[in-house]
């Protein structure tokens, strides 16, 4: 009998339903291609969440991830839910919850440049010659983000807005091993960020880090203060091969990351759980700014749900198949609008026709 896996469909707003229809017919294609069967259920999540259930994660939702083996995710919020209070949103309402809910605590980012797009770095030329591969590893589920208390207090002008920043041993210790475990299978380097000069939470990650270090004696460690690191980026991205950083250090480096490999369009994330359960989703967000062209770049997408082949099915042929057709088809000079240089040989597509021409190569 044929492999049977469930994987819950959360679209979400803006582009996230563009972009997850592409990935979607590159399921078809993959089912055809290795004799697998995908079923999939769609869930409502975010804005789409709140106009249509009214929340931003219906018990619905959450319902059908637990019966799913995944969860593709494309992305949520945009202006017309900027006005509800801050926890129904679908960012506060839906994503972080979700996070929470299947231990999603780390996530990682590869951001990878394509030989084919140096063009399109914001980069010059000879600092990415030869491309860059650089995998930011993401806790996910502690840090600023989720500890407690915060809020808005007072009232007025003697109002306060506060947040804690905590992280505790075991939390450290577990994405330190995730990120060490990936070096071991890459350039065996981890740069581990922090602001250890300021923050006392930093203090303790530097030292857990440089503990676990120690269990990978093959695996280079490093040191880097987040501003710094956000420099050197810009700098001299090679020097880099995976990069471990807290929850918001990460979220604000993994954009950088991407934006050196030409667009946030590019950038496909994997949030794992213990075991095999994973949410994929572009490290994008609605892209409010073009939602609704049928313009934007599906390719995060198609990445993020070949990840999703790779760690929570184990069908890493099919992974590969899916990364190799999209860098043929860069190749083969399809643009997006977004990593589109007017240059020579450049094809410029919408989405669905960049989800066409992957298609045609897989
Ligand atoms: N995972 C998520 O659901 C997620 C992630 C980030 C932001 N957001 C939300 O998205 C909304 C917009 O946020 P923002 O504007 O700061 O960030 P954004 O990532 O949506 O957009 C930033 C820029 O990148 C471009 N971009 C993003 N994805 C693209 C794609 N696939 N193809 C081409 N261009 C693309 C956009 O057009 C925009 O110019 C906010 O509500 C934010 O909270 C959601
Ligand atoms: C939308 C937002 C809550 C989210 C985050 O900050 O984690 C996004 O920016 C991301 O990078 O996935
Ligand atoms: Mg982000």
């Amino acid at each position: 009998m044929s492999k049977s896996y469930k994987i819950a469909v959360l679209a979400g707003d803006g582009v996230g339903p563009e972009v997850m229809a592409e990935a979607l017919r590159v399921l078809d294609c993959v089912e055809q291609k290795y004799g697998v069967t995908f079923q999939r259920t769609p869930a409502n999540v975010g804005g789409a969440g709140i106009d249509n259930e009214g929340k931003a994660l219906p018990e619905s939702t959450v319902n059908i991830c637990r019966a799913s083996d995944a969860i593709l995710f494309g992305s949520v919020g945009g202006p017309k839910w900027e006005n509800l209070p801050a926890e129904e949103q679908p960012e506060r309402g839906a994503l972080l919850p979700l996070r929470k809910i299947f231990g999603l605590y780390a996530n990682l980012r590869p951001a990878i440049i394509f030989p084919s797009l140096t063009g399109a770095s914001s980069l010059k030329e000879e600092v990415i010659a030869g491309g860059f591969n650089v995998l930011v590893v993401r806790e996910l589920t502690g840090g600023i983000y989720f500890s407690q208390p915060k809020g808005i207090e007072g009232e007025g002008r003697e109002r306060v807005g506060f947040d804690t920043l905590r992280y505790s041993v075991p939390e450290i210790e577990r994405i330190t091993h995730v990120a060490f475990q990936a070096a071991r299978k890459r350039g065996k380097k981890v740069c581990s960020i922090d602001k250890a000069n300021v923050l006392s939470s930093s203090v303790l990650w530097r030292e857990i880090v440089t503990t676990i270090s120690k269990e990978y004696p093959d695996v280079e460690l490093s040191h880097m203060y987040v501003d710094n690191a956000a420099m050197q980026l810009v700098k001299w991205p090679k020097q880099f091969d995976v990069i471990l950083c807290e929850n918001m250090f990460g979220d604000i480096l993994s954009d950088e990351a991407a934006m050196l490999t030409g667009s946030l369009g590019m950038l496909p994330s994997a949030s794992l759980a213990e075991g095999s359960f994973g949410m994929y989703e572009p490290s994008g967000g609605s892209a409010p700014d073009i939602a609704g062209q049928g313009i934007a770049n599906p390719i995060a997408q198609i990445l993020s749900t070949a990840m999703m082949l790779k760690f929570s099915f184990g069908m890493l042929e099919a992974a590969d198949a899916i990364d190799s057709a999209v860098a043929t088809v860069l190749e083969q000079g399809y643009r997006t609008h977004d990593i589109h240089q007017n240059k020579p040989g450049e094809k410029l597509v919408n989405t669905k026709e960049m989800g066409d021409a992957i298609i045609a190569v897989l």
